[in-house]
């Protein structure tokens, strides 16, 4: 049975094909395109795969955005899907929801959320534990030890951060720099402390979830810039590349009982 998931994120959009809808199951192929070009998708990235039995998707970028996709996957001549996407709720695949208003929850950090605990729970013990999804925004979320999804941070992401600067600014106009740890010029100085403002972060809410835990967490670590962060980080994180597609397959295993 072949499996489409779909991650609709504010910058890019990336996809998966898998043979099969649950936790194990084989890639068969992958791709993301940024999204102003996610209307030829049926003509490039998706043409010539092989028709998806299932699609779960998660979206952050809005209603029309999605409807995009929905139209792409209707251009699919021989596709026969009828696309399923991912909305937060109270409690899904293990996880339960904190939040004042669990909807309101961006779908990528619920599904991310949810892939992480089922990774922790097969490497052994239910334990805390600490979410970090570095993209166009950082999110930093955090599980106690029975899956309880408490709350967490949303930060800029490092580009979203460089431009507030650039444009609020007059004199700070400099290529990437390096992160070090006493910056002595203005690129090294803007890199660094996105890195560290980012880093900090992690840092507080791993003290904090600790401490209302009284044991050490979890902590993994997703998305595109994750391995730029790894080096930085105060404590020890596990990257994950494919985490909201972990998700996503975990819980279709769940949906769709297979
Ligand atoms: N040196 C860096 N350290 C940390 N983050 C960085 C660095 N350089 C770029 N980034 C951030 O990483 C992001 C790229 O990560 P990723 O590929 O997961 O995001 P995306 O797919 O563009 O975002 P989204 O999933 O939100 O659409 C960029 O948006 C940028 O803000
Ligand atoms: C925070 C982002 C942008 C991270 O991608 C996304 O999860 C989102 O749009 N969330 C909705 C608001 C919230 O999670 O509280
Ligand atoms: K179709």
């Amino acid at each position: 049975m072949t499996f489409l998931a779909i991650d609709v994120g504010n910058t890019r959009l990336k996809w998966a094909m898998y043979d099969a809808a649950h936790p194990g199951a084989t890639l068969l192929a992958h791709g993301a395109e940024f999204l102003e070009h996610i209307d030829q998708l049926s003509e490039t990235g998706w043409a010539g795969l092989p028709a998806p039995d299932r699609m779960l998707g998660c979206v952050v970028a809005g209603d029309a955005v999605m409807r995009r996709v929905q139209q792409q996957i209707e251009q699919m001549a021989h596709w026969d899907v009828v696309p399923q996407w991912v909305v937060p709720s109270a409690a899904e695949a293990g996880v339960t929801n904190g939040y004042d208003h669990p909807t309101r929850l961006g779908a990528d950090r619920w599904v991310a959320m949810i892939g992480a605990r089922h990774q922790v729970l097969r490497q052994g013990r239910a334990r805390p534990l600490v979410v970090v999804m570095v993209g166009t925004a950082v999110t930093v979320d955090a599980l106690d030890a029975s899956g309880h999804f408490l709350g967490g941070l949303i930060l800029p992401g490092h580009g979203i951060m460089l431009r507030a600067l650039e444009t609020g600014t007059a004199g700070l106009h400099v290529p990437t720099g390096e992160v070090t740890l006493f910056p002595t010029n203005t690129s090294d100085a803007l890199t660094s402390g996105g890195t560290y403002a980012i880093a900090g972060a992690v840092e507080r809410i791993y003290q904090h979830l600790a401490a209302r835990c009284g044991e050490a967490p979890a902590c993994i670590m997703a998305g595109g810039a994750g391995w730029k962060m790894a080096p930085s980080m105060t404590r020890p994180f596990e990257l994950i590349d494919n985490l909201i597609f972990d998700g996503l397959l975990v819980i279709a295993a769940q949906r769709w009982k297979i």
